[in-house]
């Protein structure tokens, strides 16, 4: 395993060789890679001295994968070997989607906890979460990083170097937000049908619940609703996620930057500070439109309570005054800090690990 000790002072301090691109094979199990990211600090590439500065011409990033350099892996686990040989295109990297996988997983256990759900034993194991949070945070993190390949022509490995635009990272985070949506509907949805059929169940001599599990919860909106029942509420999720995770990683870049001097790579605490009040100030503006979503995803084909995002706006602020927007806030952040802290953490070090 190559050694994922915590930052001091930053990533590079694992780095055996701090002045350049040349020699990193050996013991350390990692590739060598001109071009690789020098790590967290914008600004920190080129004044390293590496024999292919960024701007010169040469191909940045991806060229590292096929550049005639062996790849040593000798203590890299196979599906980490693997990892790098799957590259299905030059201009599409999947390793920010794997590495998005296992991030989301991991910052998914963390915030299990807090999930209603699996409280009240809905939810037999993690399976079911951690095949959906993962997936999503795959598309996420894929999207995004490739959106930004696409906008800046920097890959992730040249990005802290050559820092995106706050512009540019907007962007990518709300093409990401836009995209995964589309994954994360139907999860969403059996997610919420779930929770609110909890509270029935726990009372003494109730109904027995509707849905028997997500598995049932997800055949019977399809019976019931046919396949485009499984996308209810898409829509007021789109509105809710596409700007919200644009918001999520300009805050995350901002914190990063704001917080490490000229010439430092981010420590790891910043980088789970800075992940940990993203997922915090995305899931504030966010918490309004995710009571909006939940309700109308509640809402089925027969009983459909709402005309739409708006008059369900309207009318749950008539009804229940403007404090309904704001329901599930806390909640919201204090599992947004851990779960999204360990999320750039491991995404960050699996990026740097497979650099
Ligand atoms: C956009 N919105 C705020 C909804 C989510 C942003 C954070 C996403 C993260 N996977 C989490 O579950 O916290």
């Amino acid at each position: 395993m190559p050694q994922l000790v915590p930052w001091e002072g930053g990533l590079d301090k694992t780095r055996p060789s701090e002045g350049g691109c040349d020699s990193r094979q050996g013991g350390g199990g990692a590739a060598h890679h001109p071009g690789r990211r020098q790590g967290f600090r914008p600004g920190s590439h080129s004044s390293r001295g590496c024999s292919h500065p960024v701007g010169s011409g040469v191909p940045q990033g991806r060229r590292d994968r096929t550049g005639g350099h062996a790849l040593s892996l000798p203590a890299c686990p196979g599906w980490a070997a693997a990892c790098h040989r799957f590259r299905p295109c030059q201009t599409m990297p999947v390793e920010e989607f794997v590495a998005g996988w296992i991030s989301g997983a991991l910052g998914l256990v963390l915030g299990h906890p807090f999930d209603t759900v699996k409280l009240l034993g809905f939810f037999k194991g993690m399976s079911f979460p951690i095949a959906s949070i993962a997936v999503v945070n795959s598309v996420l993190f894929g999207v995004y990083s490739n959106t930004l390949l696409a906008l800046t022509a920097t890959s992730h490995q040249e990005r802290w170097a050559q820092p995106p635009s706050y512009t540019q990272v907007f962007i990518a985070g709300c093409t990401g937000g836009f995209v995964q949506v589309y994954c994360l509907a139907p999860f969403d949805l059996i997610k919420v049908r779930l929770q609110n059929q909890t509270e029935p169940r726990a009372r003494p001599g109730s109904p027995p619940p509707r849905y028997r599990g997500p598995v049932h919860c997800a055949a019977s909106i399809c019976q019931e609703e046919g396949p485009r029942g499984l996308f209810r509420g898409a829509w007021a999720l789109t509105l809710r996620d596409t700007p919200t995770l644009g918001i999520y990683f300009v805050t995350y870049e901002w914190l990063c930057r704001q917080s490490t001097p000229d010439g430092q790579n981010p420590s790891s605490a910043t980088v789970l500070v800075a992940g940990g009040f993203a997922g915090i100030t995305s899931w504030a503006v966010a918490t309004p439109l995710d009571v909006i979503k939940s309700r109308m995803q509640m809402a089925g084909p027969k009983h459909r309570v709402y005309r739409g995002v708006l008059d369900c706006m309207a009318r749950s602020a008539q009804q229940e005054g403007l404090g309904v927007f704001f329901r599930g806030l806390t909640i919201n952040s204090a599992r947004a800090f851990p779960v999204n802290a360990v999320t750039f953490l491991s995404y960050e070090y699996l990026l740097r690990w497979w650099g």
